[in-house]
């Protein structure tokens, strides 16, 4: 059965198919950390991408933004946005795109930012580099930009250096630099995992309104509540690979296949109260000793062989209800599982 990614007739924002990345290791031996993934993005909708630490998440995003270390390598793939494959673009024309088409948000502020620079001129260089506008339009821009992400006296806070603003500020500013060129894409790597609960809230309250004017999101995330708050549709992903997609409810509430599953019991979110928390068992896989077939196989309590050792393909296990994705799982059991 073939997997429809579409919520509708509709383009999608972003095509991406079959996503290869590997890494050089100092000894010369090739790592394949991103292997063969498959997904797409809509307009004014989130896709979470989840899985444990090392899954290849943040690899997958650096590797469509052009922001690979040295060692690491696009192998394979597309990635189709607005008429163009990001994977095959110069970095020249990347840079064009990155900043101005796509925002990014990264956990840590600190990092992201210029620490010599104001947030006034590095809100105002976005624009000016781009040729948004001129100079004097580019600081009223700034000014209202960190209004809008509820900076308090925004013409005085524009002219401080992020080490003078307080966690949360600096991340809200960070979200002010992405939203200020109004990006039809906008990836988010862990962007409220460093601040407290109640600023979470706010910043995805105003992630949800970029959304809301049709900017398309991709937001790595550790907790499934941020998830099921802010995101459409959720990815799970293991080794490199695509385990199982689907709508955010559909996903959270009947996971299918065997990680997810274990995902989802070792959550405190989903996991509840009254519920146990269950950690999966084992560790992932070390990249240079891949499994064959299904990635999770020797930690799965579900596998039986030989099938589980032959390759896996994302099948379909549920149509998606009007609108959503259709569920999938690359997992031969996964029907059979809920
Ligand atoms: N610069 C690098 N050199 C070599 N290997 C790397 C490098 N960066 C990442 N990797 C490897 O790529 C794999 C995927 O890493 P990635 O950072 O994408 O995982 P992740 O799912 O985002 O994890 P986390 O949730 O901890 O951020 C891991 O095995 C990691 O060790």
């Amino acid at each position: 059965m073939s997997l429809s990614q579409d919520h509708s007739a509709q383009d999608h924002l972003l095509e991406v198919s079959d996503l290869r990345t590997e890494f050089r290791r100092s000894d010369g031996e090739r790592l394949t950390v991103v292997d063969g993934i498959s997904f797409t993005v809509e307009p004014g909708k989130a896709l979470a991408i989840v899985g444990e630490s090392g899954s290849g998440k943040s690899v997958t995003v650096r590797s469509l933004l052009g922001l690979l270390p040295r060692t690491g390598r696009v192998t394979g793939g597309t990635a189709q946005f607005q008429g163009k494959d990001l994977l095959a673009l110069k970095q020249r024309d990347l840079r064009k795109i990155r900043g101005r088409d796509i925002g990014m948000v990264f956990q840590n502020a600190m990092e992201a930012m210029n620490p010599t620079l104001t947030v006034e001129r590095q809100l105002t260089e976005h624009l000016l580099w781009h040729g948004i506008c001129g100079k004097a339009d580019a600081r009223k821009r700034a000014v209202q930009a960190l209004g809008d992400v509820g900076i308090p006296e925004p013409e005085r806070r524009v002219r401080m250096y992020p080490f003078q603003m307080s966690g949360g500020m600096r991340q809200r500013a960070m979200i002010a630099m992405a939203m200020i060129t109004r990006p039809a894409l906008l990836i988010a790597d862990e962007p409220t995992t460093a601040v407290d609960v109640t600023i979470q809230r706010q910043l995805l309250d105003l992630l949800a309104g970029l959304k809301d004017q049709g900017t398309g999101v991709i937001m790595i995330t550790h907790d499934l509540g941020v998830a099921r708050y802010f995101c459409d549709d959720v990815m799970v992903m293991y080794a490199g690979r695509v385990m199982e997609r689907a709508s955010t409810l559909d996903l959270l509430d009947r996971p299918r296949h065997p990680y997810s599953i274990g995902l989802l019991g070792s959550s405190i979110e989903v996991g509840g109260r009254d519920l146990p928390l269950i950690p999966i068992p084992g560790s992932p896989p070390d990249l240079a000793r891949r499994p064959k077939g299904c990635p999770f196989n020797p930690r799965c309590t579900q596998a039986e062989q030989p099938r589980c050792s032959e390759e896996q393909e994302l099948i379909k296990v549920e149509s998606g209800s009007a609108g959503s994705v259709d569920h999938g799982a690359a997992c031969w059991k996964a029907a059979a599982l809920v």
